[in-house]
């Protein structure tokens, strides 16, 4: 089993990315877990408290339910990966049961933050786009897909996107062993990318 992090700040295009290997691989031997499936549960608050969470900072994520999963599809178990509702900040109380495939793509803003975690991929990779872009997708994305407005995209990025993105996710290009630049689509380094895989399998 190949198991491959793609990490990388909010709307850098990591799903994009995953999408194109995906499409590019042979059928039924890739498996994606997203890092969103593992924000925590957040049952006992109240809409109004959840809102308030900040998304972007390493203890919102369940790193050992992620941890506990990445091993089991490891140990060739399948998974019951928790689905995420964006709309209503917390896990739907659904599950998708996740087979163990040739190859695991792990993809989050956060995943390369975790010791543990990083030890656990044979790949790693960090997805770049300049911030404005990013911000500018991130706009478009969350009001078309998310069901949120422009003044809580821009105070979320204003009060905690952008400062935890400078002390954790853009640090974490240190670990990547490939970066790809991705202000354009950047159909040439998915190649790369799927040739490596490729030769790996
Ligand atoms: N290279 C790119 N150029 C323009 N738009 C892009 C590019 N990559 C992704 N997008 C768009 O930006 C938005 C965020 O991309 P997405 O892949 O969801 O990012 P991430 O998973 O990193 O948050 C999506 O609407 C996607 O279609
Ligand atoms: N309830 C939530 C949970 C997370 N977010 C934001 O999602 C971003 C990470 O997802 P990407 O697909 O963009 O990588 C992160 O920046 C969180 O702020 C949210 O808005 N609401």
């Amino acid at each position: 089993m190949l198991i491959i992090g793609i990490a990388g700040g909010t709307g850098c295009g990591k799903t994009t990315v995953v999408n194109k290997l995906i499409e590019q691989l042979p059928e039924g031997e890739v498996v994606v877990i997203s890092q969103d499936s593992y924000y925590q549960d957040t049952s006992h608050l109240s809409y109004d408290d959840r809102v308030k969470i900040n998304f972007d900072h390493p203890r919102s994520i369940d790193f050992d339910l992620l941890v506990n999963h990445l091993n089991q599809l490891k140990e060739g178990k399948s998974i019951e990966q928790p689905v995420y509702s964006f709309v209503k900040h917390n896990r739907t109380g659904d599950t998708v049961l996740t087979k163990p495939r040739k190859v695991v793509i792990v993809e989050g803003i956060l995943i390369l933050t975790n010791p543990e975690i990083r030890e656990l991929f044979d790949i790693k990779i960090f997805v770049h786009a300049d911030s404005d872009e990013r911000l500018i997708r991130r706009l478009k994305r969350d009001i078309t897909e998310r069901g949120r407005d422009i003044d809580e995209v821009l105070n979320r990025y204003q009060t905690t996107l952008k400062p935890m993105h400078q002390q954790f996710i853009e640090p974490m290009k240190e670990y990547a062993d490939i970066i790809i630049p991705n202000n354009k689509y950047n159909t040439v380094a998915v190649d790369i990318v799927k040739t490596i895989i490729s030769d790996r399998l």
